[in-house]
């Protein structure tokens, strides 16, 4: 009886683990991947995905020598392209519409002098639309006076009010003056440009533009950072010559303006450049302060090359006003050149003759926009056609 016992319990047993083995076999079995290796096998894991920095750690022996890739991949960086300037003869033409703001008044006197009747109250209206226009009082009256005579003597024939129109504007104006910029200097000195006025009429903006006028001439310039009153003009200046590969000459932050001028002229004459353009503080002091600020500049550029052209920037949309505050200067320095500036801004291009009348030189740059190129040499004849559309 025990036997059995014992054959029965060996036998349960043996059931029991038969069971166990069956049914671990069947829950590992479905979707189950196999078991990694374990982490110990030697040469598996590393092959299959070898550690990061194995790819960036060079071969202890290179089979085939490595070139020196170095040059290739750490390249200097490419000099900004310079920019190229538009020649400044195309100008004034390209920015014919810009003057629409003054053209009302050639248009407004064309209509009135095309009138069948031209009675008193038709010269009084072409007055009033010239001194309108800034002219002044005393080119206004001599050119009514001109219209009058011309178109009376002339009136049995109809004549072309517009052509006599164009031609009296443009002696008001005046082909006469030299308009001609002096950036030449005698013999191996730079001209030297001296650029003054009001501040905010433009003139840092002026001496920029001024510098690609010389580019596209094909001249050598350089220009001279002496409003150090003002720091971001500087920086202004800087950036308008790199645009064109023309170096500035800076000096500390409210320095001695006219220590920057003659180091600049210096440079310039030692370099044998074409053209030096000096940028000026415009505070408007009292007069003396200016003539004392100024003189200096003027004297101790001269001690290097003289100065061969002093332009009076102007911003034209000030109208008489700017006028007043621009005679100080002009009884201060020796100007030899108006730049009117914002002329694209102004209805009141009569402006061009005032300015010239008060103070005795010629307009010879525009301003016509704040285009890098939007400066240009003036010309009575292509002025007064803008004028009259
Ligand atoms: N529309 C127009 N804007 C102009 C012209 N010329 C200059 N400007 C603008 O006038 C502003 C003043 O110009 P700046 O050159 O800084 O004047 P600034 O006389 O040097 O001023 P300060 O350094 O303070 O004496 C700028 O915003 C120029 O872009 C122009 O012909 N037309």
């Amino acid at each position: 009886m025990q036997e059995w016992l014992y054959l029965v319990i060996g036998l349960a047993v043996l059931a029991v683990l038969a069971v166990a083995g069956f049914v671990t076999t069947r829950v590992r079995r479905p979707g189950h991947a196999p078991e990694q290796p374990p982490a110990d096998v030697t040469g598996v894991t590393d092959v299959i995905t070898p550690a990061p920095s194995d790819t960036v750690e060079a071969p202890a022996t290179p089979t085939t020598p490595v070139p020196p890739t170095a040059e290739v991949e750490v390249e200097e960086p490419a000099a900004p392209e310079l920019e190229r300037p538009e020649k400044p003869a195309s100008r004034l033409v390209r920015l014919r519409q810009r003057l629409a703001g003054s053209n009302a008044l050639g248009r407004g006197l064309l209509g009135l002098l095309s009138r069948e009747q031209l009675d008193e109250d038709t010269w009084e209206a072409i007055e009033d639309l010239l001194l309108g226009a800034d002219i002044g009082v005393a080119p206004t009256q001599e050119l009514v006076e001109r219209l009058r005579t011309r178109l009376r003597v002339e009136g049995g024939q109809a004549p072309d009010a517009r052509a006599v129109l164009r031609e009296e504007l443009i002696a008001l104006v005046d082909q006469d003056l030299d308009r001609a910029l002096r950036v030449s200097g005698e013999g191996d000195a730079p001209g030297v440009v001296l650029v003054v006025g009001v501040n905010g009429t433009g003139k840092t903006t002026t001496v920029g533009k001024l510098a690609r006028i010389l580019v596209a001439d094909d001249r050598t310039a350089l220009l001279a950072a002496a409003d150090t009153f003002r720091a971001a003009a500087t920086e202004q200046l800087a950036t308008w010559g790199e645009r064109v590969g023309v170096e500035v000459v800076r000096g500390p932050e409210g320095g001695d303006p006219a220590s920057v001028a003659f180091d600049a002229v210096k440079e310039g004459v030692d370099r044998g450049v074409d053209t030096v353009v000096v940028d000026t503080a415009g505070r408007l002091q009292n007069k003396q302060g200016l003539m004392d600020e100024l003189g200096k500049v003027k004297r101790v550029i001269e001690k290097q090359a003289p100065v061969t052209e002093v332009l009076l920037v102007l911003d034209a949309t000030t109208g008489q006003n700017g006028l007043i505050q621009a005679k100080v200067f002009s009884e201060v320095v020796d100007v030899t050149g108006i730049v009117l500036t914002k002329l694209d801004g102004s209805a009141k291009g009569g402006i061009v003759v005032a300015v010239q009348r008060q103070l005795g030189v010629p307009v010879k740059l525009v301003g016509l926009g704040e285009g890098p190129d939007d400066l240009a040499p003036f010309d009575p004849a292509a002025f007064v056609d803008a004028l009259l559309g």
